[in-house]
C-alpha cells in the first residue's frame, strides 16, 4: 500500500463539449462518465492513494483532465499554461490545491504553453512532448525550473496524437510503452516496448507492480500480466471519446 496522494477533479456538466483534435466527435454520456470517474477514483483509493479533490470548474468542459494543469517534480509544482485558450481557467484552483498539499509552485508564462499531458517523468529524466499544445518556450521554462532540482529535460516530437502521454507512458522499470503507429520517435527512448493497442500505451503506476489502465486495451493488459505486472482495469470509455486516458484524470503526488 502507498500513502501517496492524487489530485482529482470531478467532471463538468459540460463534459460532452470537451475538445477533440485527432479523433471524430461521438456523443458522450455524461451520467456514465460520472460513474466511470467515481470508479477511477475508487480504484486509486483501493490501491491506497489518498484522493484530494480540486475545486470543480464547471464552465470548463475539459476540467476533469486535471493532469494537464501542472507538472510535479520533487517539492515543486510547475503550473501549466494550457496550449488551448479554453483550458486556461482550469489552472488557478489546481494551483491552490497543490499549494495546500505543501508544494512550492512556479508558473509557465506567456508566450510559453505547456500541458501536463505532454510531460513524462522517468526518475530524473523528464520527456517533454513538443507538439500541438506544448511549445519550445514552455519546454525551456520547464527546464529552467526543473534542472536546478536535478532533472534532465529532453524534448521529443509529438505530431500524431494530442499529448506525449497519449502516445507513451512507462512501466515501473522505466521501459517506455507505446503504440508504434502513433509514436513519433520510439528511438528517442532508451528502452521501448510496443503494445498492441492505442490505449495499451496508457498506464498509471499504482505501486507494487500494479498498473491502472483502461478496459479498451485487453491485449496489452495480458502482455503486462505476462511481464509480471498486475493490471487494474477501469472503463473510461466516455473520457476516451474526448482523447482522455487514465493518466489525464489525476495528478499523482508521490512522497
Ligand atoms: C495524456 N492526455 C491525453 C491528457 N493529459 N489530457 C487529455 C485532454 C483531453 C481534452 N479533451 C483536450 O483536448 O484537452
Amino acid at each position: 500500500m502507498t500513502s501517496d496522494r492524487a489530485l482529482i477533479r470531478r467532471p463538468s456538466p459540460r463534459l460532452a463539449e470537451g475538445l477533440i483534435t485527432h479523433i471524430e466527435r461521438v456523443p458522450v454520456d455524461v451520467e456514465l462518465a460520472a460513474r466511470q470517474w467515481q470508479q477511477y477514483v475508487d480504484a486509486l483509493a483501493e490501491a491506497g492513494w489518498t484522493c484530494v479533490e480540486v475545486s470543480p470548474v464547471d464552465d470548463c468542459p475539459d476540467g476533469v483532465f486535471v493532469e494537464d494543469t501542472m507538472v510535479v517534480f520533487r517539492d515543486l509544482a510547475v503550473i501549466a499554461r494550457a496550449g488551448a485558450d479554453e483550458r486556461r481557467p482550469e489552472a488557478a484552483e489546481a494551483e491552490r490545491a497543490v499549494a495546500a498539499q505543501g508544494y512550492r509552485t512556479a508558473n509557465i508564462t506567456e508566450p510559453g504553453t505547456l500541458d501536463g499531458g505532454d510531460i513524462l517523468k522517468i526518475g530524473s529524466t523528464v520527456y517533454a512532448g513538443l507538439g500541438g499544445r506544448t511549445n519550445q518556450t514552455g519546454i525551456d521554462q520547464l527546464r529552467g525550473f526543473l534542472e536546478p532540482l536535478g532533472a534532465q529535460v529532453i524534448a521529443v516530437p509529438v505530431s500524431k496524437v494530442l499529448h506525449l502521454k497519449s502516445a507513451v507512458t512507462a512501466l515501473p522499470d522505466g521501459t517506455v510503452i507505446g503504440y508504434e503507429p502513433l509514436t513519433d520517435d520510439p528511438g528517442a527512448f532508451p528502452k521501448f516496448l510496443a503494445v498492441p493497442e492505442e490505449a495499451g500505451a496508457h498506464v498509471v503506476l499504482l505501486g507494487e507492480g500494479r498498473l491502472l489502465m483502461g478496459a479498451s486495451a485487453p491485449k496489452s493488459a495480458e502482455l503486462f500480466r505476462e511481464l509480471g505486472y498486475t493490471p487494474v482495469v477501469v472503463d473510461i470509455s466516455e473520457f476516451e471519446k474526448l482523447e482522455g486516458c487514465v493518466t489525464c484524470l489525476s495528478v499523482r503526488l508521490r512522497s
